[in-house]
């Protein structure tokens, strides 16, 4: 078998950035809302830069605006991890795109995401859990309204919070209330940082909000004593190196401090970030990454065991994904 066909766990995949370029335009056209301008002329979305991404991001999330769009959106998100291969998955949802920080408009649109996540586990196999994300440049008080709907939602499918967004606003530390609202409603922790952030924003959300796992991290690597703490600390890193690369971090995944972090004992997992956007897929996250470490089925393996044991769902729901890690 090929690295590429193994069973696979993503823990770090953003809800609306899974949208493919086609959906978004489909749901353009039924509403009438002009989006030429994100798209290329062969379809992809077309964004230089990370704020630009952003831009082009926010304005593809304008034509989903319903429930039902985001019943859809998750059907065909897990289509196509389930095609790729992964059989648990965790993805971004924020409360800001879903009704606005509204509670009743939230629990509307959940309710549909949850619906698809059901029908798609009946057909493909493949488990979904939420995490609550808020958006670091949409400010503090939005992360609150972000917090309170996912401490309300909290439970066996919506298991953790976090935050994505621009790294340059603010610091971690000014969104504690909202991380703290989160944990006290038993949510585990995420956020992004050591991404377009250095070490120190890494720190900062490993001591000022008490996250177990960070989104990226990469930039740990900067500073060999905060490698150790985070070995030592056992936190888990949500790695997305096509991401990366596209996004002009590294020059390419040979350049990727992915394998360094490894080595240095940092638990490592591997995932996606935006596929289309970013032009990838899990499978060729693992083809690149055998390509550039020569890493074999026995080190994804390992990363998949690391990621499984950090997934924020509960014992009954990891020990049947196990199951299906071990099945191939
Ligand atoms: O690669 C990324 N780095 C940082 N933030 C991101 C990335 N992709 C998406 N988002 C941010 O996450 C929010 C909700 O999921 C999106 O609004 C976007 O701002």
């Amino acid at each position: 078998m090929t690295v590429t066909e193994l069973p696979k766990i993503e823990l770090h995949l953003h809800h609306e950035g899974a949208a493919p370029p086609a959906f978004i335009r489909q749901l353009a056209h039924e509403k009438r809302v002009d989006l030429s301008g994100i798209f290329k002329p062969d379809g992809s979305y077309d964004f230089r830069g990370f704020a630009h991404f952003l831009e082009v991001y926010e304005a593809a999330c304008e034509v989903l605006k319903s429930p039902e769009d985001f019943r859809r959106l998750t059907l065909a998100i897990l289509e196509e991890s389930a095609a790729n291969g992964v059989v648990y998955s965790e993805t971004f949802l924020s409360p800001d795109f879903c009704g606005g920080g509204d509670l009743h408009a939230w629990r509307d649109y959940l309710n549909a995401i949850q619906d698809a996540a059901d029908e798609a586990e009946r057909k493909l196999g493949i488990t979904l859990r939420g995490v609550v994300t808020c958006v670091r440049h949409f400010g503090p008080e939005q992360a609150k309204a972000s917090a309170r709907c996912a401490a309300e939602t909290a439970g066996d499918w919506i298991t953790g919070f976090g935050m994505g967004g621009n790294e340059g606003v603010g610091r971690q530390g000014d969104f504690a209330w909202a991380f703290d609202c989160a944990r006290e409603a038993g949510l585990r922790l995420t956020t992004h940082a050591g991404e377009f952030g250095g070490p120190d924003s890494v720190r900062e959300a490993v001591r000022e909000l008490g996250v177990e796992r960070i989104g990226h991290g990469v930039r740990a690597i900067e500073d060999p004593d905060l490698v150790h703490e985070l070995a030592d600390r056992g936190v888990t890193l949500e790695v997305c190196p096509g991401s990366n690369v596209v996004l002009g971090l590294y020059d390419d995944f040979a350049s990727h401090p992915i394998a360094k972090l490894r080595d240095a004992g940092v638990k490592v997992s591997v995932s996606t970030d935006d596929p289309p956007f970013f032009h990838t897929t899990m499978r060729r996250e693992y083809e690149m990454l055998h390509k550039a470490f020569g890493w074999q089925a026995e080190d994804f393996a390992a990363i998949n065991e690391t990621a499984l044991s950090a997934a924020f769902c509960d014992e009954e729901t990891r020990a049947r994904v196990k199951k299906r890690l071990e099945k191939t």
